[in-house]
């Protein structure tokens, strides 16, 4: 019998239905992809397994049981633990503090929080796991890999029948992936329900035994893993037409001497070597690493957001007084890899959002034609970059993760500026959607525009730089040429430099 069967579910929005009655099985032990593009509703149907959507149609049943789920306390209740794509942690919080979110240990009978068992309690549940967090930090303080590492050992806590993962492999490094996957395969192996939700085509081919795959709500296609590989999911996915992961002609830095559009001299950030980097205008420069290697905080020292010492030139005018709105006003912009924290207003709309680093530019000091202008410019970048619903007026919090991660490049694009730092930027983009901002980030290099790109995705670094920097707690340790190296070299690369400096 099927550890879980959701039968007929359908949901609506103000906007309309977004869910017509799907099905979703899952047997004991088995890992279950759930694989869909931007906005097909993968995240709706697990938010209606956690509890977060009551109000749906359709069921539930567990062990064959019909199941009322209209809580997320009735979720945990049932076993249910949901990891979701945007994270629910306390920033102000600890890990371990986090991790024991709503099962904290309690003095006596009085409500104090028995804080020592809770330390000592969380340690224990990450060591179980394997999972190494630095407990009695703000959670708010570590990276993005670090927050969903807690995230991950605070729903492995609750020891549950059914786990629900979306996108947790979306902003970890390859290492931190096979640990995920091993652990996935421990709990599966002990005969938990598991539904996974990626983007990543050949992590579901290797991982999953079973794939559902969601179309604008409706289930189009369920499989054997076996029975497909990345390209046949692609196809599945978008069509026929795309699973396009070649290489696109990487930029060619113009040669002779031009005045790099940034230099950075002597950075030193937190005690560690100092860094010396140029990008040329219209180049793209790739930065490789492991999670913790670095690169975040160096793109956040380079725009004054986290303290450092040396210099930062824009096209040749060192910034003085770093700070990330003078760097955006010199002309260099880092879109950062928490959307949530620092990048978006969840509240605000989509033309709220593009304007906001669009103002300050031209666009302001157009008179008259200011508003249309401005619409113009919001409704082109929505556009390029296939943001759906394509609507300016939409509330950013109500786009699914993917697209609210496309309005941000969209908003960056749209400010026009020097230098374009760039962190994970296709971080839980579909496939097909994927290809289209690397087209679009090619064309901003094209245009002039100096791109540094971080990314765990080695065939997108591959694809789109012409150099690759190499970093590794903290240093940077390799500068390759793309046109020599392949993705095991690559790898290779990445954890080569792990040994040396170990
Ligand atoms: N709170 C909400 N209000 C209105 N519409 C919503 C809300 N939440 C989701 N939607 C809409 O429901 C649809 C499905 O979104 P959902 O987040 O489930 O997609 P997804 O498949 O998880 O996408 P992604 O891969 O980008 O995470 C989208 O059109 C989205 O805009």
């Amino acid at each position: 019998m099927a550890i879980l069967e959701m039968t007929g579910i359908r949901k609506s929005f103000a906007s309309g239905e977004v869910l017509h009655g799907v099905d979703l099985t899952v047997e004991h032990g088995e890992i279950h992809a759930l694989i869909g593009h931007n906005g097909a509703g993968k995240s709706t149907l697990m938010k209606i397994l956690g509890g977060v959507h009551p109000d749906h149609g359709g069921t539930i049943a567990i062990d064959g049981k019909p199941v009322s789920v209209r809580t997320p306390k009735e979720a945990i209740e049932h076993g249910i633990a949901v990891i979701y794509q945007d994270f629910s942690l306390v920033p102000q919080l600890t890990v371990a503090e986090n991790i024991a979110l709503g099962r904290e240990p309690r003095l006596g009978a009085a409500a104090l929080v028995n804080h020592k068992e809770l330390a000592a309690r969380s340690a224990r549940e990450a060591a179980r796991v394997g999972i190494d967090l630095p407990m009695d930090q703000p959670v708010g303080r570590l990276g993005v890999a670090g927050q969903q590492l807690t995230e991950i050992v605070r729903a492995l806590a609750q020891e549950p029948r059914i786990l629900v993962m979306d996108e947790p492999t979306a902003r970890l490094a390859p290492n931190e992936r096979e640990r995920l996957f091993a652990i996935m395969r421990d709990l599966a192996a002990r005969g938990v329900g598991i539904v996974y939700i990626s983007h990543f085509l050949d992590e579901i081919t290797s991982v999953a035994d079973r794939i559902t795959v969601l179309r604008d709500g409706d289930v189009v296609a369920r499989l054997d893993a076996g029975e497909t590989d990345a390209d046949g999911l692609a196809r599945l996915l978008v069509g026929d037409d795309v699973a396009e992961h070649q290489r696109v002609t990487a930029a060619t830095p113009p040669s002779g001497d031009v005045t790099p559009a940034l230099e950075v001299t002597d950075l030193v950030v937190a005690g560690r070597p100092p860094i010396s980097l140029r990008v040329a205008p219209g180049e793209i420069v790739g930065i490789a690493g492991l999670v913790g290697s670095g690169r975040s905080r160096l793109a956040k020292a380079i725009v004054g957001a986290t303290p450092s010492t040396g210099t930062v030139a824009v096209a040749g005018r060192t910034l003085r007084r770093r700070t990330p709105a003078r760097a955006a006003r010199a002309g260099v912009l880092l879109i950062p890899e928490d959307r949530k924290a620092q990048g978006l207003v969840m509240t605000g709309t989509v033309q709220d959002n593009i304007e906001l680093t669009a103002l300050g530019g031209e666009l302001t000091r157009a008179g008259l034609v200011r508003r249309a202008a401005r619409r113009r410019l919001v409704a082109d970048a929505v556009k390029r970059f296939q943001v759906r619903p394509a609507d300016s007026g939409r509330i950013v919090d109500t786009l699914s993760g993917g697209n609210a991660q496309k309005v941000l490049l969209a908003r960056a694009a749209a400010a026009g500026p020097k230098v374009l730092l760039l962190d994970q930027p296709t971080a839980g983009v579909d496939v097909g959607a994927k290809a289209e901002i690397a087209r679009q980030i090619e064309q901003l290099a094209r245009d002039g525009m100096a791109v540094v790109l971080i990314s765990d995705d080695l065939d997108e670094l591959l694809a789109l730089t012409s150099r690759l920097l190499i970093m590794h707690t903290g240093a940077l340790t390799a500068t390759l040429s793309t046109a020599d190296v392949d993705r095991p070299g690559l790898l290779s690369a990445i954890s080569r430099t792990r040994k040396e400096a170990a």
